[in-house]
């Protein structure tokens, strides 16, 4: 099955790639023509990015797409509540594979902090992002779950997380595999997007966005909540 099959809402387009380095690249450079753009009409570019297994290759190839990285800030969808040495952190793959050469440049506004508890380490990211500039390029991943950054199915804090209107911009939440405990940007924050890309490799990310699709209740499949959006689907077998 391609990602053609689907039926997808009149607000969400579709870009098919062969393999997963065509995605990178393909996904790198549209970001970085997105980034150009925002420079050319605000002088700087906000880039928000999801972590996980995939983003690797896209990460190392935005790395080297020409790019006045002085004038961008770079932050996260969601991160583990790990420091930025340990294995899982978000914030170490950033720093290992976008932040490098040029784009070193860039200004990282991380959500990981080291506080007593994770709520307290939730209300003290959320304090830091008041000062992130509006979010012009996002770019989410998808879970085989359906959830998004980590906006997790059956996680305390989910209908807040999800709610359109939240007061908060960062939220502690449970994931249901290690490590459990993660730092949200909330649906209210990321919504708020200039443009909204999700990056989902193989049959499986495939089956689960067709599930996604097949209902509508954000709080079985927190991916549903920015399909009803303006959003540009990423994919490869
Ligand atoms: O745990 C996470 O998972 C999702 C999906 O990751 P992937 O490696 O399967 O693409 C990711 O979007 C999220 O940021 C991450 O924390």
């Amino acid at each position: 099955m391609a990602i053609s099959e689907l039926q997808l809402p009149a607000s969400v387009t579709a870009h098919e790639f062969a393999d997963a380095a065509r995605l990178a690249e393909g996904l790198a450079v549209d970001v970085a023509q997105r980034l150009r753009t925002a420079m050319d009409e605000n002088g700087q570019a906000t880039l928000v990015v999801s972590g996980g297994r995939s983003p690797v290759a896209f990460f190392q190839r935005l790395a080297r797409q020409p790019l006045d990285w002085s004038r961008v800030v770079v932050s996260l969808a969601d991160e583990r509540w790990v420091p930025v040495e340990h294995a899982d952190s978000n914030a170490g793959l950033v720093a290992q594979h976008l932040l490098q050469g040029e784009a070193a440049k860039a200004r990282f506004v991380g959500l990981y902090r080291p506080a007593a508890s994770l709520e307290a380490a939730a209300e003290q990211a959320d304090q830091a992002l008041a000062q992130l500039p509006p979010i012009d390029v996002l770019v989410l991943g998808m879970g085989d779950d359906g959830h998004t950054a980590s906006l997790f199915p059956g996680s305390p804090n989910l209908a807040e997380g999800l709610q359109a209107q939240s007061q908060r911009r960062v939220l502690p939440m449970l994931a249901p595999s290690v490590p459990h405990q993660r730092l949200t940007l909330t649906r209210r924050v990321l919504a708020g997007a200039g443009a909204t890309l999700l990056s989902v490799q193989g049959p499986g990310k495939l089956a689960t966005l067709r599930a996604a699709l097949g209902g509508d209740d954000p709080a079985q499949m927190p991916i549903r909540a920015f399909l009803q959006d303006p959003l540009e689907i990423y994919w490869c077998p």
